[in-house]
């Protein structure tokens, strides 16, 4: 991202969120900084897509980032860590068939995968990891269906081994970044581990506590 701290008072950061316990996360790291703009979306792809591509028509940014919860997978982002995607992946785009799962791409009709911005990106894990925040630089899955089995699990490992997390916006906020032109970042905090469903054990307290520090970090690398 260019510099954003160009004297100005508009916000030049659009931060995309599901709900509104997220975005509450976030300001309250943010405190108070005129730099960003946090919006919700409502949950899933299409609701996010369609929320950022309004906000972008309202508005000019130089970096648009879908901040969240999210599920890590086991042995790559445990509960409270932070998931920064390097890749924002549409995981189930495509088609089923008989020989396994065909992604978007094999079939020509499009884009599965979207690149973040990377500097801004590494900046970010800097930040954090200055922080002591346990941070990971990985590929963040997008899903409209929460995954809730040991099947699907397997599944989604064997076809991305490198993915260290899933939710269920980032490539409807990416896709809406793309089509504007603007670069775009996914940031997730575990609030639960990816497997057999149970609600019970996500630790969403824990996982907006981690929220709110990532906002404390942008404000770090951007003020
Ligand atoms: O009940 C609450 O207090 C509460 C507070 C904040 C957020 C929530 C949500 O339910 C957020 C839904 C949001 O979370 C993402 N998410 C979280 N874990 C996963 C997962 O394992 N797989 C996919 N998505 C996940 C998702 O992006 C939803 O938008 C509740």
């Amino acid at each position: 991202m260019e510099d954003p701290t160009l004297k100005t008072e508009e916000p030049v950061v659009l931060i995309m969120t599901s709900v509104k316990a997220e975005k509450e996360a976030i300001e309250r790291g943010l405190k108070g900084s005129h730099l960003f703009k946090v919006v919700t979306t409502g949950v899933g792809p299409a609701k996010a897509a369609a929320t950022t591509a309004v906000e972008l028509t309202k508005h000019t940014y130089k970096l648009v980032i879908n901040m969240g919860i999210g599920g890590g997978f086991v042995g790559k982002a445990g509960v409270s860590s932070t998931v920064v995607a390097d890749l924002i992946i549409a995981a189930d785009l495509g088609s089923e068939s008989e020989e396994g799962f065909l992604p978007i791409e094999e079939l020509g009709m499009g884009q599965s995968v979207i690149a973040t911005d990377t500097v801004s990106a590494l900046e970010i894990v800097e930040a954090l990891n200055k922080l002591q925040v346990e941070v990971c630089y990985a590929p963040i899955l997008t899903l409209a269906t929460v995954t809730g089995t040991t099947s699907t699990t397997q599944a989604l490992q064997e076809r991305y081994p490198e993915a260290a997390a899933e939710a269920m916006e980032g490539h409807g906020v990416a896709t809406a970044a793309e089509l504007a032109d603007v670069p775009v970042m996914e940031i997730r905090t575990i609030s639960n581990q990816i497997g057999p469903r149970d609600r019970e054990a996500w630790r969403i307290k824990e996982a907006l506590l981690a929220l709110e520090g990532v906002g404390h970090a942008l404000t770090e690398v951007w003020s």
